[in-house]
């Protein structure tokens, strides 16, 4: 690639074994006014439809399939629904599919719900934490991997599910590790499935999970539900583009794997000749290298973080300056965690003509999601990952290069609705040195949380249970450690009752869980309440670096002298009267769109604080809650 006026040279190398070039641009086939015959012919198009017949077979041949196929083949949008058309859903029970992310179990339900011209929240839906779309009539089912687990504590046998399909299982989010081993031994739970065997197991659940006083309600009626009955075997579906499926066989006892063949359109790798000493400012120079030089296409950057991201905003507007009037048109869309989901949806909505979109995302955008309009990559090759210090008990964010299966989904986020092109702004050297897969992050966390819900879901031998990879000796006895603290535990290591299965139920941090469950002995419940919530979402201030001054006097009303947690109950309390005062007679979108106003005017994250509030509002009316208030 030639070099740029300002700022300097970048030459690339493209790397021969670019990926192939198999399948043709199909898109010109494509009947253009008709919305509903384009996606259907996009489905047709893709690389997975020819082997519809195939998958159906094998998923209904094996209870365990392993699938691994390029990213953009149509995996997570069509697999679940051949098994659906294939009557996986017959006898009334859905089809769930697990996602790392939030954002990607959101967005592809709602194109598999447009796909099959379904309203989202009828056979196709989505539920987050706190966010549920679905029905009684919902069939195909997106969520993360943590909302699974969580159905798991109130249904062992996740008997609603026909067939769970757990996606992205490379990235091993200590959620998908933990739900690999359980759904081990749900399968294995729900295959045995005459009468005496479902006795002896409603016992067993009898004697340790449910049946503490709070929910004896809810496992009275599992059990209604459960008596008699026969579970069809769970169908467990495992997949990725980048998966060591090996590793995945041998832990399912030798489950079979397929590979799914070619991708709709070929990506172009291109590596830097030298190491990059800033890749700040070498992801900046090849933003502009791409706007002044090549054809038509949005540019997709991954950053480390919303510092980064800033940053790197504000330099993009600052040299857009500096060139020529017709040249200026180029757009930035940033997308992070804590960014308000308005905000984020803007990398969905489509540049204005002539314009051309450059998209700053942190990995939230690696995975799965499809942003239409991007054609050009740019991956600087690092990522900010969780890091835990067993002996400190600490937590932390460091910046790690990517593994070469976090480079191969990057560039896969081109190349999903005509060619692309991948920057690597590493030299192809470089890329051979990464380590194959991400290390799993239950190597690397904190586990306090997973311990917790793994003794409320019967597994008392923590050390012993059946993990793909088993966390450190030092990292379990450290969380053990600190749950017997917080009281969770009792002496002999068993959850406590009520306090453990309490801190358990609630959907809580442990340590949040149980301030909530002291705060009623100490009259500040109410109070409590708004500070776990608050403390529970990304960062509830948003502070856009061009504005710190005005941000800061903003906030500067809702400040106390208390300290933080008051600062933020004031926060809570202060849009409480506004929606009270402002708000009344309004529908609800209308309110949510006035208070969205009144964040903007108040610098607060909107989206944090929607989640702040539908936290507090769950907790609320949480079984373990309603009887901490009677405590
Ligand atoms: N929200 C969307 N808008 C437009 N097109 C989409 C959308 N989601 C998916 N697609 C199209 O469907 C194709 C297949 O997407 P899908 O997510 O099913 O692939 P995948 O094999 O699961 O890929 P990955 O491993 O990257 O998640 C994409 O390449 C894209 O062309």
């Amino acid at each position: 690639m030639p070099s740029m006026a300002q700022g300097g040279l970048r030459n690339f190398s493209e790397n021969p074994n670019q990926l192939n070039r198999k399948f043709p641009n199909h898109e010109a086939k494509v009947d253009p006014s008709s919305r509903k015959q384009k996606i259907a012919q996009h489905r047709k198009s893709l690389p997975i439809a020819s082997v519809e017949k195939r998958l159906v077979d094998e998923v209904r041949k094996n209870d365990t399939l392993i699938i691994v196929g390029e990213t953009g083949s149509g995996k997570t949008t069509q697999l679940p629904q051949f098994l659906f058309n294939a009557g996986f859903c017959r006898d009334g029970r859905t089809i769930g599919i697990t996602q790392p992310r939030r954002v990607a179990a959101v967005t592809v339900a709602k194109r598999v719900a447009e796909e099959c011209d379904v309203q989202l929240g009828q056979r196709v839906g989505y539920s987050i934490r706190f966010d549920d779309t679905t029905s009684g009539s919902t069939r195909i089912k997106y969520m993360t991997d943590g909302l699974l687990l969580r159905e798991a504590l109130l249904d062992p046998y996740l008997s609603k599910y026909s067939v769970i399909i757990v996606d992205e299982a490379h990235e091993r989010t200590v959620h998908t590790d933990v739900l690999l081993g359980l759904l081990k031994n749900v399968q294995k739970a729900r295959s045995k499935t005459s009468n005496d065997r479902l006795n002896i197991e409603n016992k067993r659940i009898n004697d340790r999970t449910l049946l503490d006083e709070d929910n004896e309600d809810q496992a009275i009626s599992f059990l209604k539900q459960c008596q008699g009955s026969k579970f069809p075997p769970l169908k467990l579906v495992i997949m990725s583009a980048s998966l060591d499926a090996r590793g995945f066989s041998e832990y399912f006892g030798g489950a079979k794997a397929v590979h799914i063949q070619g991708r709709q359109f070929p990506v172009d790798i291109f590596y830097t000749h030298y190491a990059e000493p800033d890749y700040l400012d070498a992801a900046l120079i090849t933003i502009f290298q791409i706007h002044l030089e090549e054809g038509p296409g949005d540019i997709l950057v991954f950053l480390t973080g919303q510092e980064e991201i800033e940053s790197v905003e504000r330099l993009i507007k600052e040299r857009l300056q500096q060139l020529p009037e017709g040249r200026q048109k180029l757009l930035t869309a940033p997308i992070f965690s804590a960014l308000p989901s308005e905000k984020q949806m803007r990398v969905f909505a489509p540049a204005p003509t002539g314009f051309r979109k450059v998209i700053l995302a942190t990995n939230i955008a690696e995975t799965s999601v499809t942003i239409p309009g991007i054609k050009y990559v740019i991956d600087p090759g690092f990522v900010k990952a969780r890091s835990y210090d067993p002996l400190k008990g600490m937590e932390s964010l460091i910046i790690v290069p990517t593994s070469k299966s976090q480079a191969l989904q990057r560039s896969g986020r081109a190349g999903r609705e005509g060619p692309g092109k991948c920057f690597r702004l590493y030299p192809e050297g470089e890329f051979e040195k990464l380590e194959d897969s991400t290390k799993p992050e239950i190597k690397r966390c904190n586990l306090s949380n997973v311990i917790l819900q793994l003794k409320a879901l019967g597994v008392d031998d923590i050390l012993g249970f059946d993990f793909m990879e088993k966390p450190s000796r030092a990292s379990i006895v450290k969380s053990l450690e600190q749950l017997y603290l917080l009281g969770a535990l009792t002496d002999e290591c068993k959850l406590s009752n009520p306090v453990g299965h309490q801190m358990a139920r609630l959907p809580l941090d442990p340590i949040y869980a149980k301030a909530l469950i002291l705060a009623s002995q100490f009259n500040c419940l109410e109070e409590m309440l708004i500070t776990v919530a608050m403390l529970s979402v990304e960062s509830i201030f948003y502070t856009p670096r061009e504005k710190l001054e005005e941000a800061r006097i903003a906030t500067k009303c809702f400040s106390s002298p208390d300290g933080d947690h008051l600062t933020m109950i004031n926060v809570y309390r202060a849009s409480n009267e506004f929606l009270e005062k402002k708000t009344v007679g309004l529908s609800k979108e209308k309110s949510e769109k006035i208070l969205r106003k009144w964040c903007k005017d108040n610098f607060i994250n909107s989206r944090s604080l929607r989640h702040a509030r539908d936290i507090h509002g769950s907790v609320y009316y949480h079984p373990c809650q309603s009887n901490s208030r009677a405590c």
